[in-house]
């Protein structure tokens, strides 16, 4: 069976952060592992309250996961603080997995702040480089790259210029975007753009979407797929679980983590 990691926070609803990525995990059929940076108290209409995890408790749940439970690939969400970016950046310059998939995540589709605005630049200095994809949406796109993003062209020279960075692959998500389709824009280096297309989907259930985005794309990862191969699967998957949720709370309600397949 593959491993897979993710690095992030709890959200005590199960829509988003590490509750999402674990259940994306189990869905794919990969073993999950968590290293929890932050504690959440969070339901479909908000959060209520932040308590971060300490910098050596961060450290040590990698030690434990990485010198017993090697993962095939890793997810980092949301990292919260300068210092707790700072020491994730340590723990994967010893250990070195091989595939890390970066969703920086800055804040909640409730608009409550998940990154303080000190650790944007340290992100971007210590975790960029070492992705081998990241996954920003638009709003997060802009602020990497300092302006503005209004259509894929932009979206297409953005990603350009993350990559630039440091990271390998980029892919911004457009699910924000006006108009009646979510358009991703991957890039792959050098000329080479892959669009993914949808018609976007009428609902308020998108609570986690970009969560179990990255996670489907890290189990793909871990399951041997190429960055393509592993977005474009993933991408099947978010639709799905968007279009199938069902509704739950009274507010952003979390997608359907639907099982595709055991052991494989
Ligand atoms: N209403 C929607 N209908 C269809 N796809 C969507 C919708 N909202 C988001 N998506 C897709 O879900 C994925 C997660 O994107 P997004 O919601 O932009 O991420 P985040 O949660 O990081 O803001 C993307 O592939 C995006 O295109
Ligand atoms: C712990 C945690 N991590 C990530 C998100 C982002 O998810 P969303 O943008 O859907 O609110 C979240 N709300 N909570």
């Amino acid at each position: 069976m593959k491993l897979a990691l993710t690095i992030a926070g709890s959200d005590s609803g199960g829509g988003a952060g590490i509750q999402a990525d674990l259940k994306t995990f189990f869905s794919h059929g990969v073993y999950g592992m968590s290293v929890i940076t932050s504690v959440t108290a969070q339901n479909t209409l908000g959060v209520l309250g932040v308590q971060n995890i300490s910098e050596d408790m961060v450290y040590l749940q990698m030690k434990a996961v990485f010198e017993d439970l090697f993962p095939d690939a890793v997810k980092i969400g949301m990292v919260s603080t300068k210092e707790i970016t700072e020491v994730i950046s340590k723990g994967l310059e010893e250990y070195k997995p091989g595939k890390i998939v970066l969703d920086p995540v800055m804040v909640s589709k409730s608009a409550h702040r998940l990154l303080e605005k000190e650790a944007i630049k340290t992100l971007i200095e210590k975790l960029v480089p070492k992705a081998l994809i990241i996954t920003p949406n638009r709003e997060e796109a802009e602020v990497i790259v300092e302006r503005k993003i209004q259509n894929v062209e932009e979206m297409k020279k953005a990603a350009k210029d993350i990559a630039k960075l440091g990271c390998r692959t980029v892919l911004i998500k457009g699910g924000h975007l006006e108009g009646n389709k979510a358009v991703d824009v991957l890039y792959l280096g050098e000329d080479n753009y892959v669009f993914f297309e949808e018609e976007k989907i009428n609902t308020k259930n998108t609570h986690g979407t970009g969560c179990t985005f990255s996670a489907a794309i890290c189990a793909n990862l871990a399951k041997g797929m190429d960055v393509k191969k592993a977005v474009a699967y993933a991408k099947l998957y978010i639709t799905r679980a968007i279009e199938t949720s069902e509704d739950m709370g009274r507010g952003w309600g979390p997608v359907n983590h639907f099982c595709i397949g055991f052991n494989n």
